[in-house]
């Protein structure tokens, strides 16, 4: 809190924190919400400060400007050098390096983690390709989505059923890829179905994902509230936004991902889940999936370690993500992983 200890705890108390956020509906929505816990836990109004990053300015296709980070950057510049006090980030689009001088203030509680199809006629994935192939169609299913990870599982599921489906890359906000199947240009198209519900705009799904069928990226369905290394005292009152429950699972699904060596746009599904919940001590169990983005080979495994949420729990779920990093290399994933077209 820079230059600010000479006021009165009274005029602290009327600063406005800013809250950095992207400009995208889906960013405002989730910066709403954590702007209003923030006031309520900090007694301080919260104003959003719009930044623009390079992901939202770039046409070209997120695995060709790096992935990684794109979304994330602009809003760490700028708490680093002071135009914003806290900033609030999806946490699948984290990159997995620790940021020198921010700290993960607070992960609050996840929302629904799968991912979600959004399909004409109120199709389910099953309905669509059938009717696609038949009545004279005769034609693969088009479903959009950008993400390798969403087109290795989907092409996976699809040969395993003999369902004629062909996955096609898109990218853009959520209005646009739905925007892709009410204009009839595509049949259906896979979205996170946490940024669907912090729209109001899950009723538009068709058919929730099971982990069977498709497991989440890394850290879908969390935020990340970040603020300046420096500010402690602001860093302590955002962990009172911190849920243990999702911390421990994000930390172990980012730890695989990072042991894989791979970033966000890497075709990486992971899912952390408490088994035997019975107060603190528990255990998590992952699960993780790599694959070729044409479906062909998928390598799925799980791992399971112990768990003692009033402990030193981010340890325990980190080690646990590498163990199951290390089996999969070990079973073949970095040379499915390297083939990374699009
Ligand atoms: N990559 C963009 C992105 N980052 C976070 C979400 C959704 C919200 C979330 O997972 O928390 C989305 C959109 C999507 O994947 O459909």
């Amino acid at each position: 809190m820079n230059g600010q200890l000479s006021t009165t705890p009274g005029e602290l108390k009327q600063q406005p924190l800013k809250l950095g956020t992207r400009r995208s509906a889906l960013a405002m929505a989730q910066s709403g919400m954590v702007a209003e816990q923030v006031s309520k836990v900090t007694g301080r109004p919260v104003e959003l400060v719009e930044i623009t990053t390079y992901g939202d300015t770039s046409r070209e296709h997120l695995s060709q400007i790096g992935g990684t980070g794109v979304f994330v950057s602009a809003l760490r510049d700028a708490l680093l050098d002071g135009r914003i006090d806290l900033a609030v980030h999806s946490l699948k689009d984290l990159p997995t390096a620790a940021p020198e001088n921010l700290l993960l203030a607070a992960v609050p509680e996840r929302e629904d983690v799968r991912d979600a199809l959004v399909a004409r006629d109120g199709l389910t994935l099953d309905e669509l390709a059938e009717k696609c192939s038949a009545h004279g169609e005769d034609r693969p299913a088009r479903i959009g989505t950008g993400s390798s990870r969403r087109m290795a599982q989907l092409n996976a599921y699809a040969a395993a059923r003999g369902l004629a489906i062909e996955t096609v890359p898109i990218r853009g906000n959520v209005d646009t890829r739905i925007g892709y199947v009410r204009s009839g240009e595509l049949d259906a198209v896979v979205l996170a179905a946490a940024g669907l519900s912090r729209l109001g705009r899950l009723g538009e799904a068709t058919q929730l994902l099971g982990f069977d069928l498709m497991l989440p990226a890394p850290g879908q369905g969390a935020l990340a509230v970040e603020c300046a290394a420096h500010d402690t005292r602001l860093a302590a009152a955002l962990a009172a936004l911190d849920h243990a429950p999702t911390r421990a699972a994000v930390v172990a699904e980012r730890a695989l991902l990072a042991a894989l060596e791979v970033g966000c746009s890497a075709p990486v599904g992971a899912l952390a889940t408490r088994v035997g919940v019975q107060g603190p001590a528990t255990e998590l169990r992952l699960e993780g999936v790599v694959g070729t983005p044409d479906g062909t080979t998928l390598l799925q495994m799980s791992a399971t370690g112990p768990l003692s949420l009033d402990g030193s729990f981010e340890q325990q779920a980190s080690a646990l993500g590498r163990t199951l990093a290390a089996r999969m290399l070990a079973e073949g994933a970095a040379g499915l992983m390297g083939e990374r077209v699009l």
